[in-house]
């Protein structure tokens, strides 16, 4: 037993999802996860599926996405094959802090969206103890860091890139290829307006 012991504090250290013992009293340190990716990559489904996880192990969890995101839904998360998790729409960035007091794991979606005091926000709850989970794009259709999403990944201690499937060819996709003609950053839709596309068929 004493030869596993200290293989036991870290791998308690660097499992991901932590089922956290409420009884316990041991000194509870948090952590940032980005999940990044284009559109249609599965963030929204793989962020949905580790607070669902959390939910499970009865770990209390707070949710949020910048408020224009409405494109399926006023408060809840929804995914583009339907899943759905409810959440607190939000104006600013911190307002957030408000609203995770007690909370274990903070999940936040859309990231892109959010004004670069959500950088300060995560690394404030993740110092509190607390585990945050982040998901957004990582570029914007002309290929550019989006937002706060680089500031964001770079105080992260785990980052996971998703990736889509190429709609020409089928390939491994992480860009988001804009088809509609606004030149704006922020543009929302789905389907209608973009598509998912390999390094290649993005530059065709
Ligand atoms: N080109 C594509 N590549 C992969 N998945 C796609 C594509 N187009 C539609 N989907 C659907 O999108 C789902 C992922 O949706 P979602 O998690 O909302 O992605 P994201 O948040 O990254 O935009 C996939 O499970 C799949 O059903
Ligand atoms: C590439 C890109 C996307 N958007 C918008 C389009 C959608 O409303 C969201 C992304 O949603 P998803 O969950 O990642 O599919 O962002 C934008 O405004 N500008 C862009 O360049
Ligand atoms: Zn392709």
């Amino acid at each position: 037993m004493a030869a596993f012991s200290g293989c036991t504090i870290n791998i308690k250290k660097l499992f991901i999802e932590p089922y956290h013992n409420h009884h316990q009293s041991e000194v509870r340190t948090g952590w940032i996860e980005i999940v990044c990716g284009s559109m249609f990559s599965g963030k929204t489904e793989e962020l949905i599926r580790r607070l669902n996880r959390a939910k499970i192990a009865k770990q209390k969890v707070a949710i949020f996405k910048p408020n224009v995101d409405t494109r399926y839904h006023d408060e809840d998360i929804v995914s583009h094959n339907a899943l759905s998790i409810p959440s607190v729409p939000i104006l600013e960035s911190r307002d957030i802090l408000a609203l995770t007091g007690d909370c274990d794991v903070v999940g936040i979606d859309e990231a892109q969206f959010f004004d670069g005091g959500i950088v300060e926000v995560c690394n404030i709850l993740a110092n509190k103890g607390k585990r945050v989970i982040v998901a957004g794009l990582d570029m914007d259709f002309k290929g550019n860091p989006f937002g706060p999403m680089p500031g964001l990944m770079a105080v992260a201690e785990y980052i996971t890139k998703v990736h889509a499937v190429c709609v020409v060819c089928g390939d491994v996709a992480h860009y988001s290829y804009r088809k509609a003609a606004s030149q704006d950053e922020v543009l929302l839709g789905e389907t209608d307006s973009y598509e998912a596309r390999c390094r290649k068929c993005y530059h065709l």
